[in-house]
């Protein structure tokens, strides 16, 4: 196992009042256990699919098959989808340079667009942009159903259309979503099957923000020509401890629940993730959906917020230092340090940092990860630690792996179904009825 946690400096007993009492701990580990054994018996009966994913590997070669058939003469390769449909992509694309700050532009092979968001100036900008004849087209929805996946698929069939290619869709696109359903609709297979357009399929027991080590997540990663049997061996070891029957102090995603749990009795009601590294920024943002949408309901749940560090310390750090005392925190920090360009000793001395001479940037981030930690700790808000020693596609997908996991058991711990988002479906049937209103 990779991942290294300590919780320690989230408990009053280490950091004093202010911390989460130790009772409340005791609290949230007893509901831990409960949970623990709950998501042990989803293991052994096989009916949380997400469980079964990381031993297995007959999937792989079909979607290391879509990749290759997609990066073939292509250019550009545009992922169409929205949220656990594009996020778990988007976070393992990160991994291999994919919208890091100031590598964007250099990366090699066919660039990658994850149109995630609908936005009519960016999408119209994009499709006239675009090579059409040299860009491939991934259209992702669980259901099929998605407004906004469903508008651009058909932007892009047109746009096809004008350009004179719509004879090639069935080349120049790809779906992924889950077989009809018992009526025979599924509205994405509906639009583009007739245009000869072929369909991976969308695991149907894997939700959208679970579904990162499916083809959904992968697929991008190996379009970027990351190991995907790695991620899938990482997650493998964030299981270890539940497969293994290891009890809740031996099992770090329980851990992480247990203390969920405790700032849920204790009304901290705002997580913060703050990441210490450019590839872990979509990460945050993927955690954000995966915690938001499994836990806000039935008046339960708490609202996730992401940072990365050390930009974020120059934005948010000061009101997480001195404002209300009602968060609780993740550092997440990778073994960088004696990584990156080493300082020139003359220059460090001439720029009055003598402290900076022969140090390599990895190590000032490293100790700003610590010292971040620390000075919340100093400041007596909770916080706890997570680390890596290095980031790669292996620690990846077990740091995804473990978010997923305790968001379950968090789930599980609070009393709420970590797998159905309820309440998001009355805004999606207003906005078709103020759409169909408009024309009028
Ligand atoms: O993959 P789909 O079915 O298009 O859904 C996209 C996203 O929309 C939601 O259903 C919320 O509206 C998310 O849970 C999901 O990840």
């Amino acid at each position: 196992m990779a991942l290294k946690q300590n919780v320690e400096q989230a408990l009053e007993p280490t950091i004093g009042v202010g911390g989460l009492p130790r009772a409340a701990f005791e609290a949230g580990l007893a509901g831990a256990t409960s949970a623990l054994r709950r998501l042990r018996e989803d293991l052994e009966t096989g009916r949380l699919a997400l469980l079964q994913l990381p031993g297995s590997e007959s999937d792989l070669a079909e979607i290391e098959a879509a990749a290759a058939g997609l990066k073939q003469g292509a250019s550009d390769i545009v992922l169409l989808g929205t949220g656990g449909s594009s996020l778990g992509g988007q976070t393992l694309a990160q991994l291999a340079d994919w919208n890091v700050p100031g590598l964007g532009r250099l990366a090699e092979g066919p660039r990658l667009h994850f149109m995630d968001n609908l936005d009519p100036i960016t999408f119209a900008r994009l499709l006239e942009r675009l090579p059409l004849p040299d860009t491939r087209f991934v259209a992702i929805s669980k259901s099929g159903g998605t407004g906004e996946t469903l508008m651009q698929a058909m932007a892009v069939l047109s746009a096809l259309d004008r350009a004179g290619l719509r004879g090639r869709a069935g080349e120049l696109l790809l779906g992924l979503s889950e077989p009809r359903k018992p009526n025979g609709r599924n509205a994405l297979r509906d639009l583009l099957e007739p245009e000869g357009v072929r369909f991976l399929e969308h695991h149907t027991g894997v939700g959208g923000r679970y579904s990162a080590l499916t083809n959904v997540g992968l697929l991008p990663a190996a379009i970027l020509g990351l190991d995907i049997r790695a991620i899938r061996s990482g997650a493998a070891e964030a299981l270890a401890p539940i497969r293994a029957g290891a009890s809740v102090n031996d099992t770090p995603a329980a851990v992480g629940a247990a203390l969920a749990i405790a700032a849920a009795l204790e009304q901290r009601g705002i997580h913060v993730m703050m990441a210490y590294a450019d590839r872990l920024e979509r990460l945050t943002r993927w955690w954000v959906q995966l915690w938001a949408e499994s836990l806000g309901k039935d008046g339960r749940g708490s609202q996730p917020v992401a940072a990365i560090g050390p930009v974020d310390q120059h934005s948010q750090l000061q009101l997480y230092l001195a404002g209300p005392n009602d968060k609780v925190f993740t550092v997440v920090t990778t073994g960088v340090a004696g990584e990156g360009p080493a300082i020139d000793p003359e220059l460090a001395r001439r720029a009055g940092e003598p402290g900076f001479a022969g140090r390599h940037i990895g190590d000032l981030v490293a100790a700003q990860g610590r010292a971040t930690a620390d000075t919340l700790a100093r400041n007596r808000r909770p916080v706890r630690r997570i680390e890596v020693d290095s980031l790669d596609a292996r620690t990846m997908g077990e740091l995804m792996m473990h978010f997923m996991l305790e968001t379950i058991l968090t789930g599980y711990g609070i009393g709420v179904d970590p797998f159905d988002q309820p309440a998001v479906e009355e805004g999606k049937i207003l906005a078709k009825q103020y759409l169909a209103e408009s024309r009028a």
